[in-house]
Formats: C-alpha cells, structure tokens, sequence
C-alpha cells in the first residue's frame, strides 16, 4: 500500500517523558514547526514533514494504518506491539536507536521473600502492562505463570494480593525501592527508537525519510564532538595522538615551507580540558585551538 499524502509524518508523545526530548532531537535536525491550536499536529515550516502529538502507546499503530511514516516511541512499546499484533500484520520497524528514554524491562519480587531466582516463578502470578513481552521471555525460558494485566501502577501489585511478582520498566530503581521491591532479572533493554511503517513510500517520501535520518545521526554525533587543531612537530605525531580522545584518525596536513612540522585536526569526544592542552604543548604542539563541532553529516 503506498501512502497518499505528500508531507512526511512523524507520530511523538504528546506529553510525557519522551515528549520534550523527541521534538528538540527533531529541532536539532533542523526542523521548524508552527503549532495548530490544539496543541495536536505541528506543521513544518521549512521542509515538508509535520509532526502528530500522540499518546506514545498509539504510535505503533499509527505507523501500521499509515497515518505517519515515522515515529519515536520506546523499543518496549514497540516490542510489545510485534508480538501482539494481528498474525499477518506488518510491524512498524525499529529504524533508529535515539540514546535517550533509557530504562529496562524487569522482573521485580518483594525484598526479603521467597523468590531468588526466575525459575521460583513457575505457577505464580505476574502483573505487568507488558503482556506479550513477558508471555514471550517466559516460553522462552520454560517457566508458567499466569500474566495478570494491569494498565499502571504495576509496583502496587504485590501488595495488594494481586500478583507474587510484577514486569514493569525500571530505570533508577526508586519506584522499585518505594515497594519494597527488587529486580531479579532484566528481560529487554529499551531506549527511545525512530520507527518506520512497515508500508512502501513513494520514492520523494523515501528520500525524506532518508534525510530525517541522516541529519539525526548527524545531530546525535556531534553531540559532545570537539574539533581540536594544532600545529607540532611531525615526530611528536605519535605521542600527541595518543594523548588525544579521537574519534577517528586524525587529518594531518603538510605545511609549506617547514617541512618538519604538520598541522593536525582531530575530531574528539569527551573533555579536551586545559590540563589536555597543556599536555599536547609540552610535547611540542602550538597554535592549539579546541571548537565545538555543531553539525556533522557523514
Ligand atoms: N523510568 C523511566 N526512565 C526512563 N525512561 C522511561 C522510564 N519509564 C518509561 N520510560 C520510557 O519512556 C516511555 C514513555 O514513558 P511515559 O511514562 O511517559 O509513558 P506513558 O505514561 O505511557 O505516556 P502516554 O501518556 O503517552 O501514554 C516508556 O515507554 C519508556 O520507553
Ligand atoms: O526506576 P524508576 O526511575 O523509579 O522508574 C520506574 C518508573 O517509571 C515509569 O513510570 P512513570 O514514572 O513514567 O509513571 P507512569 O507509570 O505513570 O507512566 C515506570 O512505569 C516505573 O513505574
Ligand atoms: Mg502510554
């Protein structure tokens, strides 16, 4: 099914703890946006791709019926419509890792009881929002429990009577800690994802999603890049580089009339302190200047 609509869609939470990172990463690749008066839909000002604000559980469906080509949604809520979707039905595909909305999905028990280990979990009862992920990781590892749904508030499960054990995502730990509660075992490493349709583009809409994606790979590398440039002696080459946070090789250039001496420039990441460029100096290096890198486009 090819999509008939011109503009790029791209589904992000509406609010939420996705929402304010998903629209700077896509300002940071160069989108503007004016706001509709909902608050609903951002049209994009300057190239052809708007932006629908969602609640984050929609979003895979939203790609499969077609009415975005892409969204950013966290890997967990994208597994956990793979395996409940409809046999036959194309999923939306995981197209980007984003480095943001880090946290994982855990198996939690109460401190202190009788659970250790997950295999103590045969013929128990485990509340969770995750379902299909769960169902998945438990046939995976031979172990029965019934699967009891809650929509939120899964921590408070145990307490309750509800369940012996709950599945629910886990980042610093706190929520789990306020229980009473501690993981046993992670069963999926989530982030924030841009995900596609699983529906053919046409070919101009293919190719702004393959722009979207290179200046967003580009906007994550430069985060934290420093470009370093130095002049030195060529012999002192070797040392200097390996006082150096590279990210890849560095250029070195010739320069005219000093046939000793080169100019480097060093793409970093990391710190490049006084301290650092106090070190290069001593090995010879002059001229040090450290920029920060704003764009990058491989
Ligand atoms: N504690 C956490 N730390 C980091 N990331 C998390 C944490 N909890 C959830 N996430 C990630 O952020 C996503 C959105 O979480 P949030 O709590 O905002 O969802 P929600 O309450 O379902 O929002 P919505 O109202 O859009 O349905 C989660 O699906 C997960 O990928
Ligand atoms: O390990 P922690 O850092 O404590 O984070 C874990 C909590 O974060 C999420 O809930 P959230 O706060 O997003 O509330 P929600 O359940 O209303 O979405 C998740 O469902 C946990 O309850
Ligand atoms: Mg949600």
């Amino acid at each position: 099914m090819t999509i008939a609509r011109d503009r790029l869609r791209v589904a992000v939470q509406k609010s939420g703890r996705l929402a304010e990172t998903s629209l700077s990463l896509l300002r940071r690749a160069g989108l503007s946006f004016r706001a509709s008066r909902d608050r609903l839909f951002l049209y994009g000002e300057n190239l052809p791709i708007d932006v629908l604000l969602v609640r984050d559980d929609d979003i895979p469906g939203l790609l499969m019926e077609g009415s975005c080509e892409l969204g950013i949604v966290g890997r967990n809520v994208l597994a956990e419509q793979r395996l409940t979707a409809l046999p036959g039905t194309d999923a939306p595909a995981e197209r980007l890792a984003l480095g943001f909305g880090g946290c994982r999905l855990s198996l939690a028990v109460t401190d202190g009881g009788p659970i250790t280990v997950p295999a103590q979990l045969d013929g128990l009862r485990i509340a969770t929002s995750y379902p299909g992920l769960l169902a998945d990781w438990l046939a995976v590892n031979g172990i029965r429990a019934e699967i009891v749904v809650l929509s939120g508030s899964v921590e408070i499960a145990p307490r309750l009577g509800k369940a012996d054990a709950i599945c629910d995502l886990v980042s610093s730990g706190a929520t789990l800690a306020a229980n009473q509660l501690h993981e046993l075992v992670a069963i999926l490493h989530s982030e924030a994802v841009l995900a596609a349709s699983p529906h053919p583009l046409g070919s101009a809409k293919a190719e702004q999603v393959e722009r979207l994606c290179a200046r967003i790979e580009g906007a994550q590398s430069s985060d934290g890049a420093r470009l370093l440039m130095l002049q030195a002696p060529r012999a002192a080459l070797a040392a200097i580089t390996r006082l150096l946070p590279v990210r890849e090789s560095p250029s070195v250039l010739s320069l005219d009339g000093l046939p000793d001496d080169i100019a480097v420039q060093a793409l970093c990441s990391g710190a490049l302190d006084w301290q650092h460029l106090e070190d290069l100096k001593r090995l010879g290096a002059r001229g040090l200047m450290v920029l920060n890198v704003e764009r990058m486009l491989a």
